[in-house]
C-alpha cells in the first residue's frame, strides 16, 4: 500500500486547469526570480492541451524558461503523434513563444542511437527541474515507462542514472525516448494530472500495491524524495 501524497480533487477539468496553470506559472516565475532560469518538463497525451493553452498566456519571463518533454515518440516533429508538435502547437505560443524548447527527437534513426544527443541537448537546463507535469495511462504507465515493454527496457527506465532511455512499448505505437525515473525524481515538484473516473480508478489501483513493474506510475507515487501533487477532476 502506497501512502497517498497531496490529492486535489476538482468538480470539472476547467477548474483544475485554471488552478494548475496558475500554480505552475508562479513556481516558474519564482524559480526565475531566485536562480535566473527555470525548467519545465511536460508530457504529451490528450490531457494537458487546455492546460498548455492557459499556461501559454501567463505573464512570466518565458525567455528564461527551458521546456522539454517527459517522453517522445520517435517520429518526425511534423508527425501527428509527435509530442513536440503538440507542445509547439499548444504551449509554445502567445507569451510562451519565447520559451527555450528542446525536443527529445533528433536525426538519429532510433531512440537508442539518439539518446546521447538528446541528453546533450538538455545540458543547459537548470536542475533540479523546477516543475514536471506527468500524465498516466490506463495501464499505469507514466512518461514512456510501459508495463508492456521488455523487462530489460523497463528496468533500465526505472534504474538508469542517465537522463534519457529508449523504450519500445509492446502494445503502443512507435518506439520512444523517455526521461528516466532518476531524471524525473531529480525535480523540485511533480504534478500528476489526471481526468475522469477511469483514471481515478487506475490511480487507486496504483496506490493499493507496490509492484512498479506492474504499474510504473508507482515509482513516482511511492517515493518521498520529490513532492508529488495529484490533480484530478471528474
Ligand atoms: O506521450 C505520451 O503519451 C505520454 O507522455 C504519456 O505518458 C501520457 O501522459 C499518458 O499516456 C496519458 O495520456 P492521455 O493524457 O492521452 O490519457
Amino acid at each position: 500500500m502506497i501512502k497517498e501524497t497531496v490529492f486535489k480533487s476538482f468538480d470539472n477539468k476547467e477548474a483544475l486547469e485554471a488552478q494548475l496553470a496558475e500554480r505552475i506559472a508562479n513556481q516558474l516565475q519564482d524559480a526565475v526570480d531566485a536562480r535566473g532560469k527555470a525548467s519545465l518538463i511536460v508530457s504529451g497525451g490528450s490531457t494537458p492541451l487546455k492546460l498548455f493553452e492557459l499556461l501559454s498566456k501567463k505573464a512570466i519571463d518565458w525567455s528564461d524558461v527551458f521546456i522539454t518533454l517527459a517522453d517522445e515518440r520517435w517520429v518526425s516533429p511534423e508527425h501527428g503523434d509527435s509530442n513536440e508538435r503538440l507542445v509547439r502547437n499548444n504551449l509554445l505560443k502567445n507569451r510562451a513563444a519565447s520559451a527555450k524548447f528542446r525536443g527529445l527527437k533528433n536525426m538519429y534513426s532510433s531512440p537508442e542511437e539518439g539518446c546521447a544527443m538528446a541528453i546533450e541537448q538538455l545540458g543547459s537546463f537548470p536542475t533540479p527541474f523546477d516543475v514536471v507535469v506527468l500524465g498516466m495511462g490506463n495501464d499505469g504507465h507514466t512518461c514512456s515507462w510501459f508495463p508492456c515493454a521488455a523487462d530489460a527496457e523497463l528496468d533500465n527506465a526505472l534504474t538508469s542514472a542517465e537522463l534519457c532511455v529508449a523504450v519500445t512499448p509492446g502494445n503502443a505505437p512507435h518506439s520512444r525516448i523517455s526521461l528516466s525515473k532518476s531524471a524525473i525524481l531529480a525535480s523540485r515538484q511533480i504534478y500528476l494530472h489526471i481526468v475522469g473516473e477511469q483514471k481515478l480508478e487506475v490511480y487507486r489501483q496504483a496506490l493499493a500495491s507496490e509492484d512498479t513493474r506492474e504499474m510504473p506510475i508507482r515509482a513516482v507515487l511511492e517515493q518521498h524524495k520529490t513532492p508529488v501533487d495529484v490533480y484530478w477532476s471528474a
